[in-house]
């Protein structure tokens, strides 16, 4: 099975998606009339970017059974308070799929058509057959700071994730790690796509050519840096900060929202990443499946905290043990020695 033209399609979906989600981020920046606890920006535009993904895919692949994870679902744009914003999606969901060539023959789009879009997404995924997994804006916290945020497409088959696409439009194409001039941090919007059995390549969302990416070497911790998310809330800093310790990292974490994290790792930014959700958090597939793959086609390994590989045949969650760990091959026997040795001293010191 090659999966070309659902790679093709995947990644038509997610760039427009990204450039319609661009729009409303940068409407937000420059808009002094929404305050950032604002939620309607954010929510206008996962919409938009899941009615968008739903549309392309079902159009591209006509001749699939279709079935979507998705993270949003139209309840509340069936309400009578929820008719403003809906009329919002549709034109935005309008606006950029006219300015696709392609679709510019393709009738506009309804409000009912658009909640059918977004409705597909209601799959629950499981173990059988074909899935596609979308996350539509991947870290929201990061999308509302005008941070970084992903666009996160995969599609599982049998279980298994054959292919993942990141769009991660504010992500410089340069490496972050990389002093290099400001211009070249300049240029942002990254499209990271991987199939099974054939790595992983990274282009901009602009268009460029594809090159081929791969995690870094290194194999000294003392060299590496590591990721980690930016948000206090979704992740123990200080269990990771116990954990670069033992493992003698120098550097300060690199805090950055989303999947663009896995982007960043995939073509060596980093050589680490650690993510511990507070007790309690279920980890959903979206949050992972592209990321995971992306990753793992650049050579690296993506664990839980006890070294199983996830699975992502269960439906929509991932039954994890305690966190995410993701490295290089190299590095991955003593990260995961520091992870176990942190997590006893913790629960040992409650
Ligand atoms: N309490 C939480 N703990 C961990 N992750 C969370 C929590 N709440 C939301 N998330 C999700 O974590 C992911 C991104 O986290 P981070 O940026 O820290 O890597 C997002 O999928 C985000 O949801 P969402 O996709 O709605 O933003
Ligand atoms: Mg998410």
């Amino acid at each position: 099975m090659t999966y070309d033209k659902e790679l093709a399609a995947a990644k038509k979906a997610a760039s427009l998606a990204a450039t319609l989600c661009q729009k409303v981020q940068k409407a937000l920046l420059q808009s002094d009339v929404h305050s950032k606890s604002d939620k309607s920006p954010v929510t206008v535009a996962d919409y938009g970017s899941q009615a968008v993904v739903s549309f392309v895919l079902e159009k591209e692949l006509p001749t699939e059974l279709f079935s979507l994870v998705a993270e949003e679902d139209t309840g509340d744009l069936r309400t009578e308070s929820g008719q403003e914003t809906l009329q919002r999606i549709t034109k935005l969901v309008n606006d950029s799929l006219g300015n696709e060539e392609v679709y510019a023959d393709t009738p506009s789009l309804s409000t009912e058509d658009v909640l059918r879009a977004i409705d597909h997404g209601k799959s629950e995924g499981g173990a059988v057959g074909r899935h596609w997994v979308l996350d539509p804006i991947d870290g929201t916290k990061g999308f509302v700071r005008g941070d970084q945020y992903a666009i996160a497409l995969a599609l599982l088959d049998e279980g298994k994730v054959v292919l993942g696409v990141l769009a991660c439009p504010n992500l410089p194409l340069a490496s972050i790690n990389q002093h290099s001039s400001e211009s070249s941090h300049d240029k942002v919007g990254c499209l990271f796509f991987a199939k099974v059995g054939e790595g992983t390549y990274m282009q901009s969302l602009d268009g460029s050519s594809p090159v081929k990416v791969h995690v870094s070497a290194i194999a000294n911790p003392e060299e590496a840096s590591f990721f980690e998310s930016f948000e206090a809330a979704h992740s123990l800093h200080d269990l990771s900060s116990s954990i670069a310790k033992k493992l003698g990292v120098k550097a300060p974490p690199v805090r950055i929202d989303s999947q663009a994290k896995y982007g960043a790792l995939s073509r060596g930014d980093g050589a680490i990443y650690l993510r511990f959700p507070h007790k309690g958090y279920r980890e959903k597939i979206w949050d992972h499946a592209a990321g995971c793959i992306v990753v793992t086609e650049a050579g690296g390994e993506v664990t839980d905290a006890a070294g199983n590989p996830l699975d992502f045949s269960k439906g929509k969650y991932l039954d994890l043990d305690t966190g995410i760990i993701v490295t290089n091959k190299k590095l991955m026997p003593s990260l995961l020695k520091a992870v176990r040795a942190s997590i006893e001293e913790k629960v040992s010191s409650l």
